[in-house]
């Protein structure tokens, strides 16, 4: 008989592609509510906000936290910031609101894409919990 000869299966390398929740956000595979966009960035409304304007901004680059920009995001990182402004201003908060960026899992981040919290519509204490 013929001897048997083990046909190896061909490797299935499948690309460990996991997106995380804000790039399915990004590319409209999730819903959320959209309050700004541009070629850099996207805002949108925190799913459980701890106050009346609670919006989400991440890069459309997915930065996975502050930590790990590198120095050619500079201008990202400051164009995130002023974005801020300008959705702080659409959303009719003027100058009283908080930007927060929590860094790694043991400062509160859930979702490893890098995040800026924009908060405003009530008086904000402080220290934060
Ligand atoms: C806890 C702070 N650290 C952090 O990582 O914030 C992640 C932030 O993302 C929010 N969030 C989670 N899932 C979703 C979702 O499906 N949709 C939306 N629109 N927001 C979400 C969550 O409430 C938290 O404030």
């Amino acid at each position: 008989a013929p001897a048997l000869v083990a046909l190896s299966e061909p490797a299935v390398t499948t690309p460990a592609v996991s997106k995380t929740l804000f790039e399915k956000i990004i590319d409209r595979e999730l819903p959320a509510t959209i309050v700004y966009e541009d070629e850099l960035c996207l805002a949108f409304k925190d799913i459980h906000p701890c106050a009346p304007m609670h919006v989400l901004l991440v890069p459309k680059k997915p930065i996975v936290q502050l930590s790990q920009a590198a120095p050619e995001d500079q201008a990202l990182l400051g164009h995130l910031m002023l974005t801020a402004t300008k959705v702080a201003a659409l959303e009719g908060l003027g100058e009283a609101y908080r930007l927060v960026i929590n860094n790694g899992a043991a400062a509160g981040m859930s979702v490893s894409h890098l995040h800026l919290h924009l908060i405003g519509g009530r008086p904000l204490k402080w220290p934060p919990a």
